[in-house]
């Protein structure tokens, strides 16, 4: 049998004589010219290319396959290929939609995994990574781990450096830049043709970010340092006051629950707040959900708040201009800014929420050092529009607003550039053994247990709702979530 690199000359010679692979003038998905395009899907047609283009992955990269648990094809072109990878590698495989059904399962992700089931994406071609950042979204938020991506053309114009800036593991079986090299070789193409090709890689790179770059070790490296430090340790590298303070606290007090308020009667809550007070480090409302808010909630819930040594985080998930967030936040029935210590924010706006929500504070001036946002980065609930993408601008967006930014509200740890800042992980409920109860509230809302979100997910801190509010006993409760989480958190640090 011919040599690895033979076979991959032979293939590149091929792809380019079925016209796979053309030279021209091309307009590219991002709306660019390129003088060279490839387009995979017609391989089907061409049984024997097909099954030599997986032959060569299956050779190239038989440790990740040998070692995963599934390998994911993503539509059109990569399904072929990833079938026949899959069959060689004897794995199952997974299809990532392209887009969610409307109808039965609504599933991103067809075929059969358990949660924490490993991965191998396979694509036909990189360009920028994006649709294999996106792809890897879906899958973590099915709880799947990517292990790698295999891809059979790197375009190298910035695939790589994006998705090394978020610590994923991508490999081609052959380059651009080979591909031209191979062809010249071969007499396909004159050196005309790879000059242009070589000036046309030069001036399109697509940029990355100066932030992400060098990319995946400087954010693999904080993720796991984060991981591995204290919270004591993580409130001496922070850089916002109340982030510090809440470190500081769920150190103290040996506690990293946040109970979710969400009754409907003032009364409700705060009699709620005064019994979980003693476990927890947050305590989360949601005030316009009451049915009687009056001006004397938020000082009753200060009060209790004093007494028991939590933090009050109004959960209003603020999302538009900067001027009407900073009308929202100090002003209207609810008067925000005087008594939560914490509000949540959504990033889709952009820095302007942020001056919006300071800009307000600046009008209360005592509040300006006593109050911090956490950003919403990813959502819990099924089929969240929250992309890997979006999660990434949201975390760009944390890290360059520590002045007001506590942490970011995340499902999953990777990503988060700095230890100051703390994940918040809501979606948590257990059975009577940890475990749990039921995945979904039927409503969209996917629950996973105490000790996987902190294991697993990276929660720093864990938001219980309905595991407390719906138990007969809301203090009982209280107690046995943050003993779970607790221990969670020590594990963690301890490994
Ligand atoms: O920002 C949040 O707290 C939040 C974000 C998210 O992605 N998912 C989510 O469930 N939440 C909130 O977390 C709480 C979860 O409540 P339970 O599902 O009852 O545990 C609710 O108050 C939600 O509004």
């Amino acid at each position: 049998m011919a040599l690895y690199k033979e076979r991959l000359n032979a293939l590149v010679v091929k792809l380019h004589e079925i016209n796979v692979l053309k030279f021209g003038d091309y307009k590219m998905k991002s709306g660019m010219h390129s003088p060279v395009y490839f387009d995979l899907r017609i391989i089907v047609s061409y049984p024997k290319v097909l099954a030599e283009v997986s032959n060569l992955i299956c050779e190239f990269a038989k440790n990740s396959l040998g070692n995963c648990d599934h390998v994911c094809g993503v539509p059109y072109a990569a399904l072929s290929i990833a079938t026949l990878v899959a069959v060689g590698a004897d794995k199952s495989m997974l299809i990532r939609r392209k887009e969610a059904k409307d109808y039965g399962t609504k599933r991103m992700v067809e075929g059969c995994y358990n949660p924490g089931d490993s991965c191998v994406i396979v694509e036909d071609v990189v360009t920028s990574g994006l649709s294999i950042v996106e792809t890897v979204g879906d899958l973590e938020r099915e709880g799947l781990k990517v292990t790698e991506s295999i891809v059979v053309v790197d375009r190298e114009q910035g695939g790589t450096e994006r998705l090394a800036s978020q610590g994923l593991k991508m490999r081609s079986l052959v380059t651009l830049t080979e591909i031209m090299h191979i062809l010249h070789e071969a007499g396909k193409v004159d050196k005309a043709t790879v000059t242009k090709v070589k000036t046309y890689l030069t001036e399109s790179r697509v940029p990355i970010p100066s932030d992400r770059v060098p990319g995946s070790l400087a954010v693999k490296q904080t993720t796991d340092e984060r991981l591995k430090m204290t919270f004591d340790a993580r409130a001496e590298k922070s850089t916002n006051m109340m982030s510090a303070r809440l470190l500081r606290l769920m150190a103290t007090k040996r506690t990293n629950l946040c109970v979710a308020g969400d009754l409907r009667s003032s009364a409700a809550v705060l009699r709620l707040a005064d019994a979980v007070g003693p476990y927890i480090c947050v305590f989360k409302t949601h005030v316009d959900a009451l049915d009687d808010f009056s001006g004397q909630f938020g000082p009753q819930l200060c009060e209790i708040a004093k007494t028991h040594n939590f933090l009050i985080m109004e959960d209003r998930k603020f999302g538009d201009i900067g001027n009407t967030v900073s009308l929202q936040y100090g002003a209207g029935n609810f008067s925000v800014a005087a008594w939560a210590d914490l509000v949540t924010v959504h990033a889709l706006p952009g820095p302007g929420i942020i001056d919006g929500l300071v800009s307000c504070l600046e009008t209360h001036r005592a509040h300006l050092k006593d109050r911090a946002c956490f950003i919403v980065a990813e959502m819990s609930c099924k089929d969240a529009l929250t992309t890997a993408s979006y999660r990434s601008e949201a975390m760009k967006l944390a890290e360059t607003r520590v002045d007001f930014v506590a942490g970011v509200v995340s499902q999953s740890a990777s990503g988060i550039p700095s230890p100051g800042l703390i994940q918040l992980t809501p979606g948590v409920r257990a059975g009577v053994n940890g475990t749990p109860q039921s995945d979904s509230d039927g409503l969209g809302q996917q629950y996973n247990s105490p000790r996987h979100v902190v294991l697993e997910r990276g929660a720093d801190v864990a938001v219980v709702g309905r595991g407390v509010t719906e138990a007969p006993d809301s203090a009982e409760a209280a107690k046995f979530y943050r003993d779970l989480l607790w221990e969670a958190y020590l594990e963690r640090v301890s490994e």
